[in-house]
């Protein structure tokens, strides 16, 4: 157990997960450095693929790192899992209930099964905002209204880490707003959410920190606010022939990307620099609008400049990559 006053929730150390598998080795976590502050919504985010789950499922003792270390509250894990497991409420895959029962009544019945005070599942309801239709039967609840209370039930023996693997997948917009009011009203009272993702600009909207990670690797981490601050600027351009200008502009260094009938240009400093250099190979430039930076235009440059400057590419991860890239661009 670490002694400093700040001990991060969560701080990993050239943690590394490689699977055996029929078509060889598969990297799953390569030397990560993972440090999550103790309070406030942490976003975990990278590509499908990139190792999210692989490091969550670690952190709680379900796979076992090939090396590195990892603990939590300081406490060494899974080592020392059982002194800080009490402290840790997670979601990695759904929660099975009980269908026809109630939300009320599962809970009681999980409740009595963890030993927690009977008043805490009154408590958790409200914080979930489910109170009103707690007498409902669990299967006629929306997707959205599932997820609240898979929260809920971590939330039963008052954990101070919650953590939550892509708690949104699959949940409409609606839903999507409501697992993040959820996260936040969590964080404000106190609590670390580690919540992971590959949709950017959900987590944009409630984390206080995050950190980025492709391949198994760290590329950025800190605030929100300063991983935008340090992009440089996005901007829209309009051209005739789109396919021909992104490849120029590519073959310039930028990272480009399709953004309806224009192209989105991430990281550029000087605007008037993408005008000369299209106007070189003669295709004249009809907009040049500057978009306000965003976690998902950083992130594109940021792995834009890993996968160009990376060795050998993992198919699988590079689809994953660009799963990622379509969604969080439609
Ligand atoms: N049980 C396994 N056997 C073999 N390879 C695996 C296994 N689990 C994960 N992997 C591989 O490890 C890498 C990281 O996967 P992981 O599921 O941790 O990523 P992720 O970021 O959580 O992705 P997703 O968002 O799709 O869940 C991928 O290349 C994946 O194919």
């Amino acid at each position: 157990m670490q002694s400093t006053a700040e001990v991060p929730a969560v701080e990993t150390r050239a943690l590394r997960k490689t699977y055996r598998s029929r078509r060889g080795r598969a990297v799953g976590v390569e030397g990560l450095d993972l440090v999550v502050p103790v309070g406030g919504v942490h976003g975990f985010l990278g590509p499908n693929g990139s190792g999210k789950t692989t490091t969550i499922r670690m952190l709680l003792g379900l796979v076992r790192a090939d090396s590195g270390t990892a603990r939590i509250f300081g406490h060494e894990v899974p080592r020392h899992l059982p002194d800080v497991v009490g402290r840790v409420g997670a979601i990695v895959e759904s929660p099975k209930f009980f269908p026809a029962f109630s939300a009320r009544r599962n809970l009681d019945l999980l409740a009595a099964a963890i030993g927690a005070p009977g008043g805490r599942v009154g408590e958790v309801l409200e914080e979930v905002g489910l109170c009103e239709r707690a007498r409902d039967r669990y299967r006629g609840y929306s997707l959205g209204m599932k997820q609240r209370l898979a929260i809920a039930a971590t939330l039963l023996k008052d954990p101070d880490l919650l953590i939550f693997d892509e708690p949104t997948n699959g949940l409409d917009p609606a839903g999507i707003r409501e697992i993040r009011d959820t996260m936040r009203s969590l964080a404000d009272r106190g609590k670390t959410v580690l919540v992971s993702s590959h949709i950017l600009a959900e987590v944009e909207q409630v984390a206080d920190t995050v950190s980025i990670i492709t391949r198994g690797r760290l590329i950025a981490s800190g605030s929100v606010a300063e991983l935008i601050g340090a992009g440089g600027a996005s901007v829209r351009v309009g051209v005739a022939d789109t396919a021909l200008a992104a490849t120029v502009l590519r073959e310039a260094g930028w990272v480009v990307r399709p953004d309806g009938r224009s192209l989105m240009v991430d990281g550029v400093e000087d605007p008037a620099a993408i005008t000369r250099a299209l106007a070189g190979r003669d295709l004249w430039v009809d907009e040049l609008v500057p978009v306000q930076a965003g976690l998902e235009s950083v992130f594109l440059e940021l792995v834009g400049k890993d996968e160009a400057a990376g060795s050998r590419h993992d198919r699988r991860v590079r689809d994953g990559r660009h799963t990622t890239v379509e969604e969080v661009t439609a």
